[in-house]
């Protein structure tokens, strides 16, 4: 059977862990087929991210067309953009991009910065599924979050600025909040005890897309998106690929 298509717009990460690398692998590993429009290229590896190098805004636009003129999508995940220029060009082509989950990608794992809040700001007004981490919320909202009850208010007020829906996610302590359709739920998932989780947000925002491909409710999608990343944790958790915080293990099953 020809399985469903799925976008990825974001940065190359030469590590192989995150960006545009972690999302092909999330996509093939959940049944999707991937295709995929690169925003910038970073040097980066479990260390750190020694250069970006964004591409030139004609060539970003014309890897979209490429993709949207031949290609029947399922959904499309954005991630590290660096350039609001970029948002712009996705809220232009957004009537031809199904089931948009956008992670509004600020800063690595490692603490590198990778955009400006004013990259995504265009973005966080249309109507997709947002998946920011606590410190992405944090950046988005202008105040510090800590714990759940403060995740779940920032949520609400993004959904005020307009997102359909928002997880913010809390990393290691693997409680999630998410905010849809006039509800909120706390997800509790296991928590991993690990130093590999380079690339976990990648991870569970493409997971969501797939899985909203599928034809999951949002909720459920979240929820089967978290079942894989925690997978795709323990299964990594033990291996030694570079001398920072490694990858996950995206073909676990
Ligand atoms: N150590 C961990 N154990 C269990 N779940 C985790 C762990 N680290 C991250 N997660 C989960 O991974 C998903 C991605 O979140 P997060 O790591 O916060 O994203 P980011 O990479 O953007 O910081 C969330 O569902 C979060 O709860
Ligand atoms: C190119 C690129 N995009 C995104 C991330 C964020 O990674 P994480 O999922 O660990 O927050 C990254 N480190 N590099």
């Amino acid at each position: 059977m020809t399985p469903p298509v799925v976008l990825t717009i974001a940065g190359s990460d030469s590590g192989g862990g995150a960006g545009i690398q972690a999302d092909l692998k999330t996509f093939a590993a959940l049944g999707a087929f991937g295709v995929s429009v690169i925003t910038a290229v970073t040097a980066q590896n479990t260390l750190g991210v020694t250069a970006i190098h964004p591409i030139p805004i004609d060539v970003v636009a014309a890897q979209l067309d490429a993709v949207l003129d031949d290609f029947p999508l399922a959904a499309v995940k954005v991630g590290m953009i660096g350039d609001p220029a970029v948002a712009e060009l996705i809220l232009d082509r957004a009537d031809r991009l199904p089931n948009l989950v956008v992670d509004p990608v600020l800063v690595a794992t490692s603490g590198a910065r990778l955009a400006e809040t004013a990259s995504v700001a265009p973005l966080v007004a249309y109507p997709c599924l947002l998946t920011p981490n606590r410190h992405e919320a944090a950046a988005l909202v202008g105040r510090v979050i800590e714990t759940a009850e403060e995740m779940a208010v920032a949520a609400d007020e993004l959904v005020g600025r307009g997102a359909r829906a928002v997880v913010v996610t809390g990393s290691e302590g693997a409680v999630d909040v998410l905010r849809f359709d006039g509800t909120t739920e706390v997800l509790r998932g296991e928590p991993v005890r690990t130093e590999n989780n380079h690339g976990s947000g990648c991870t569970f925002s493409s997971a969501i897309a797939v899985r909203l491909a599928a034809g999951d409710p949002v909720p459920t999608a979240v929820r089967n998106a978290k079942s894989y990343v925690t997978a795709a944790l323990l299964g990594g958790r033990d291996w030694r690929l570079g001398d920072g915080p490694g990858p996950l293990d995206h073909f676990v099953f």
